[in-house]
Parts: structure tokens; sequence; C-alpha cells
């Protein structure tokens, strides 16, 4: 996004506005909001549907701060390719709004932030998990993985698979079978959701030589693969209900729906791989899906949702005596 001049606002309060628009699209905003309704997600199951709201303000608040720094730096390390990327090339610092220097300062102050924020108001696994997270962006995806091995999003997925691990940890001081499996959703997850996008972008990742699965092994192969991950993540959602019984059938119900759309739009593509259209729609999917996903989490724990559940089941266990 290119810096626009804001009519009725003087010069002065322009030029600090720009800034301040330059430093929020470095964190890329958008996807931290993904990050933290996973991680509200974690918290919600963890609490049973009962999170209290200081907890979950400055867990959110940790959680954006710590991957608004892992974003940073990740825009700072990979400045010299998101200049050649036509998708890229208007980032803060490839077009040169903010020095490297100062990025660089700014990602620190986000992470201490961060740490000392879910250090002291929730315990310490929390600012550890969201620092491991940092660290899995930056040197596993970033340094050691993105331009060298097809694998980099399967691998590098597990640092965007932290998030919900921040919150359940900030809730309860542990992490239990629960909380891996959410952890294993978003971590299936990534690939159908990265790889759709890299079939739209394939010529902009081969331009700089980055390895992504379609500019090495093709659209065709690359669809085939989304559609595995597809076909996992469904029986890896109802983990939840089965064995581990801590969602219901409302969320089973609302991830099994939301599952077979996704696989749906996942076949269209093996069907018509270079179709763009269809990866598009593929990849906001993989947004929506995900959203709604933790939305039926939330639904689902909540005390009123049990009751309800409860109650209709009763009612049917009695419909089906009275029948017998
Ligand atoms: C290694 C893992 C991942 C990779 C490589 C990846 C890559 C990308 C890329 C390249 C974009 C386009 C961004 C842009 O145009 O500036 C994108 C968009 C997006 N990603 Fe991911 N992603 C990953 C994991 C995640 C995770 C874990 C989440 C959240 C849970 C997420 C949420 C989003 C969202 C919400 C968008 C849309 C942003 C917009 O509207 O501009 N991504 N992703
Ligand atoms: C707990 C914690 C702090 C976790 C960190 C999670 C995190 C920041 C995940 C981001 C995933 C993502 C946007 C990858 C895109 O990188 P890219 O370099 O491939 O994308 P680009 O080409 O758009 O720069």
């Amino acid at each position: 996004m290119q810096n626009t001049a804001l009519p009725g606002i003087s010069r002065h309060n322009q030029d600090f506005l720009h800034v301040i628009q330059s430093y929020w699209q470095l964190t890329k905003p958008r996807i931290i909001l993904l990050l933290l309704i996973t991680t509200a997600g974690g918290m919600w199951i963890a609490a049973e549907g009962q999170v209290d709201p200081f907890l979950l303000i400055i867990t959110l608040i940790g959680g954006a701060f710590s991957a608004g720094a892992a974003n940073t730096i990740n825009c700072l390390y990979d400045r010299d390719i998101d200049y050649i990327m036509e998708r890229t090339r208007n980032r803060p610092l490839p077009s040169g709004r903010v020095s490297p220097r100062d990025a660089l300062i700014f990602a620190t102050i986000l992470a201490v932030t961060a740490f000392t924020l879910l250090a002291v108001f929730a315990n310490l696994l929390s600012a550890g998990l969201a620092m491991s997270g940092i660290f899995c962006y930056v040197v596993v995806y970033t340094h050691w993985l993105k331009r060298h091995s097809t694998q980099n999003i399967v691998i590098g997925g597990a640092a965007g698979a932290i998030p919900p691990l921040v919150g359940w940890a900030a809730v309860t001081g542990d992490l239990s079978w629960a909380a891996w499996v959410l952890f294993a959703i978003v971590f299936m997850w990534t690939p159908p959701h990265f790889w759709a996008l890299a079939i739209m972008i394939r010529e902009d990742y081969a331009k700089v030589g980055v390895p992504m699965m379609p500019v090495v092994e093709g659209n065709e192969s690359t669809s085939h693969q989304i559609l595995y991950y597809t076909l996992a993540l469904i029986p890896v959602t109802l983990l939840l209900v089965y064995p581990l019984h801590v969602m219901g059938a409302v969320y089973a119900a609302i991830a099994l729906l939301l599952g077979s759309i996704f696989v749906q739009k996942a076949w269209k593509l093996v069907q018509e791989p270079s179709e763009l259209r269809v990866a598009k729609s593929l990849f906001k999917y993989s947004i929506l899906y995900l959203m709604l996903l933790c939305a039926g989490m939330g639904i689902d724990s909540l005390p009123v949702t049990h009751r309800l559940t409860a109650a209709l089941a009763a009612n049917l266990g009695n419909h089906l005596v009275d029948a017998l």
C-alpha cells in the first residue's frame, strides 16, 4: 500500500500518520488477526467457555506483539526478495519508508513487551511459547527453510500453529493433548492455505528462486498434496470430539460441514490445477474455514450450548424409550 495524501490534515500530521501506517504494515496485521482468533480458540476451550476477560486481553496483546515482532523480522530478512516480487515491492522496507535499523529496534521492543506482558500477567510457559514462535518463524522458516526446501512451509508452518498453544498455556499453565490437537489443526491447515496462494503467484517466487512447491513440482502435484492435507485435516479436527471429549455435537457438525467444503474446493483444484480462479477461491476459503472452525469451538464451549445439547439428548432419549 502506498502513502496517500489525506485531505484536511496538516503536512506534519500526515507525515506522522504515514510513519505509523508503515510500522503497522510491517507487522502484517491481517495475518495477526487470524493468529489471534486461534489463540482465543485455545483459551476458550481451555477455560471451558469462561475466560477471564483480563487474561484474554493480555494474552491477545502479547500474542499480537510477538507475531508483529516475528513478521517485522521476516520483512527485514526478506527485504531483498520483497523488492523484486510484485506483491511485496511496496512494503515499508523495500520501498525505503522504514530503515532496517528502525525495523529491528521496533521488532525488539514488540518482542520484549510481549514477553514481559505474558510472563507477568499470564505465565512463563505462555511467554516462552510466544518467543519460540518468533524463533521458529524467523530462524527455522525464514532463514533455514524458505529459500532452500520445498517442504519450507510444511515444517515452518509449525510456527503459525504455536498461537493456540500460547492461548492454552496462558489459561492452564500447561499443555494437554487437546492443546496439541489445536496445534495439529493449524499445522495441517497451513499447506492448503499457502500452496493455493503459491499457485496464484508462482511466477513471483520463481523470479526470486524461492523453491515453493508449485515452482519446483508444478501445479498438478501441488494440488494433489493440497487435497491430501485437506482430507487429513478433517479427522484431526474431530479428535477434539473423540477421543478427547473436549468438544461436542455442535462443533462436530460445524467441523464436518466446513471440512467437506474445504475438500470440495481442493478437489476442484485437482481437476483444474492451473485455474487461478479456483486457487484463489481455495485460498480465500482457507481463511474463512479457520475463522469459522474457531467460532465453532467458541460456540460449543459456551455453557448455554452444553445445557441445550444435554436437554436435546435427554428429549431424544425419552422419545426413543417411548417409541420402544
Ligand atoms: C508457513 C506458514 C504460512 C505461510 C508461508 C503463509 C503465507 C501467506 C502469504 C504469502 C500471504 C499473502 C500475504 C500478502 O499478500 O501480503 C498470506 C495471507 C494470509 N495468511 Fe498466511 N501463511 C502462513 C500461515 C498462516 C497462519 C498460521 C495464519 C493464521 C492462522 C495465516 C493467515 C493468513 C491470512 C489471514 C492471510 C490474508 C491476509 C490478507 O488479507 O492480506 N497464515 N499467508
Ligand atoms: C507465537 C508466534 C509469535 C508465532 C508466529 C507466527 C507467525 C508470525 C506466522 C506467520 C506466518 C506467515 C505470515 C508466513 C508468511 O511468510 P512469508 O515470508 O512466506 O510471506 P511473505 O512472502 O508475504 O513475506
